[in-house]
């Protein structure tokens, strides 16, 4: 940076720029100072940032009167300050990291320059050219705030996203299946045999035996690893929602549908589709399935487009499904075409052998989900664990050991807690009650002979909305001593 040279010939007072004008229109504020570091110009802009009128500070030592003080109140001598040091030296000097005071004690950052004037050779004054940098400072203040919260969201996001993956990993990652018992081998034998295939399976067994893991496991050595495997319960939906589920539906096709979306069939397109509690399926969706299966096609709900799929169908539930057929409940072509290659998967007690390696599997997913180092169970912790009839499976083994872990400061678990009491198994394969299912089937064949107005035979009869025979119809409401309230 130079300084100013006025020529000799100057006509004004000093170093006074000939072009006041000019300068009283710039935004910028300007002083200028004589040798003595004496005010001797003052522009508006000047007096507008600073709240001094000129008149109150021509012929002053502008220093004392608003660069006295740093920004934290600290005393700012006159000989530290580059103005005053240009006027010495007569070398000029850009500054923008110091405050100027108002005339009302309060602050702004300033960003100023302070250039030497020359006239004929000699130094005769400095002039300072200031700007109010409070709102670059603000924007430059935001800009780092806003930076800080994108970090912090983006180190979340990451910690979120390795989270997610994890759980993932737990989800699809290692699906292998512990246990040495010959049931477990022959499952396994089961899996390798048919997961290659195109074949539709249908898993049976108790809850938490590890239906969904042996579905995940087909999926995995099937030709159709790849693409997705996606998984619906189908417990988990009212009938009205499980439809829409599972094929989508279109916009407004009943109250809510805000939005045309996609059902779970067309979701798993090219891959697998997992369709866990089978049983829970309404005698409607039933036939919709049906006619997937067979045609590899359907509608979306409110819609008569047709969609075509190809997709690998695996079903599991934990009822007795040809009970269910027997019992009207489910439709015998369906269970057949589903039933293509069964799986049944042992409930925990038959195979109580596998407990020392599902422990030692669920340990080494508890340490790393949980942080522990737990290496084993007690011997003596062992043989209870053995002794258990464990009516929940491996979800129950899973709940004790991950209680247990918690629990424990040893990386020896005792298991001394208390197991479950030896209930009888949940309702399964084998063990379901007549009673109970008899009472469900007796509600559900009412209920569609209520919403058919007892109508018995017919197209729109509830035989054909159960998918029975009229005659079978008839018969199960004799046996089930339903009859029409009069
Ligand atoms: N042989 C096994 N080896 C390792 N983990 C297992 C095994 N069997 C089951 N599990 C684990 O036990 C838990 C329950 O298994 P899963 O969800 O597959 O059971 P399910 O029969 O599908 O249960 P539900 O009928 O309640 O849906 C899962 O975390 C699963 O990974």
């Amino acid at each position: 940076m130079t300084g100013i040279n006025l020529n000799a010939s100057s006509a004004h007072d000093g170093f006074l720029p000939e072009n006041q004008l000019i300068l009283n229109a710039v935004s910028e504020g300007i002083y200028g100072f004589n040798l003595d570091g004496n005010a001797v110009f003052i522009n508006p802009a000047a007096e507008r940032m600073t709240g001094w009128k000129s008149g109150e500070l021509l012929g002053k030592n502008i220093h004392d009167c608003h660069h006295h003080s740093h920004l934290d109140g600290s005393h700012y001598p006159k000989e530290d300050c580059p103005i005053y040091n240009t006027l010495k030296d007569g070398i000029a000097r850009e500054i923008s990291h110091e405050v100027f005071w108002r005339k009302d004690g309060s602050s702004f950052p300033v960003h100023y320059t302070s250039t030497p004037v020359y006239k004929d050779g000699h130094l005769i004054g400095v002039v300072a050219i200031f700007r109010d940098i409070s709102i670059q400072k603000q924007t430059e203040q935001s800009l780092r705030q806003a930076l800080q919260q994108v970090q912090a969201l983006s180190e979340k996001l990451s910690s979120e996203n390795q989270y997610l993956q994890l759980e993932l990993a737990d989800k699809t990652g290692d699906v292998e299946i512990s246990g040495t018992s010959s049931q477990i081998k022959q499952l396994i034998g089961q899996i390798k045999l048919v997961a290659n295939t195109e074949s539709t399976v249908l898993i049976s067994g108790e809850n938490g035996t590890g239906k969904e893991l042996v579905a995940r496991n087909l999926h995995k050595l099937s030709n159709r690893a790849d693409k997705p495997l996606v998984c619906v319960n189908c417990a988990a939906f009212s009938s009205n929602l499980l439809e829409s589920e599972l094929f989508g539906h279109e916009k407004g096709a009943y109250t809510g549908a805000t939005s045309r979306r996609k059902g779970r069939f067309e979701l798993a397109n090219n891959g697998t589709l997992f369709l866990d509690e089978v049983a829970e399926l309404t005698l409607e969706a039933q036939s919709k399935l049906l006619r997937v299966i067979q045609e590899q096609e359907f509608e979306r709900v409110g819609s008569s487009d047709t969609i075509k799929v190809d997709i690998r169908l695996i079903t599991a539930t934990h009822h007795d499904l040809l009970k269910r057929v027997e019992q009207g409940l489910f439709r015998m072509d369906l269970y057949y075409r589903l039933n293509v290659f069964p799986i049944f998967v042992p409930p925990l007690r038959d195979r109580l052998s596998d407990i020392p390696e599902l422990v030692s599997h669920i340990i080494q997913e508890l340490n790393r989900k949980l942080g522990k180092k737990i290496t084993r169970v007690s011997h003596k912790g062992l043989q209870r664990l053995m002794q258990h009839t464990w009516p929940g499976n491996v979800r129950e083994l899973q709940n004790v050991i991950e209680r247990e872990s918690i629990l424990s400061q040893s990386q020896v678990l005792q298991l001394s807690q208390q197991l479950a009491p030896e209930s009888s198994p949940n309702e399964t394969v084998k063990s379901s009650s007549d009673q109970s299912l008899a009472a469900m089937e007796k509600q559900h064949i009412t209920k569609v002979l209520q919403e058919t107005h007892w109508r018995i035979s017919g197209p729109t009869g509830s035989a054909a909305k159960l998918g029975l025979p009229s005659s079978t119809l008839r018969s199960r409401m004799k046996k089930l001593n339903i009859t029409r309230p009069v």
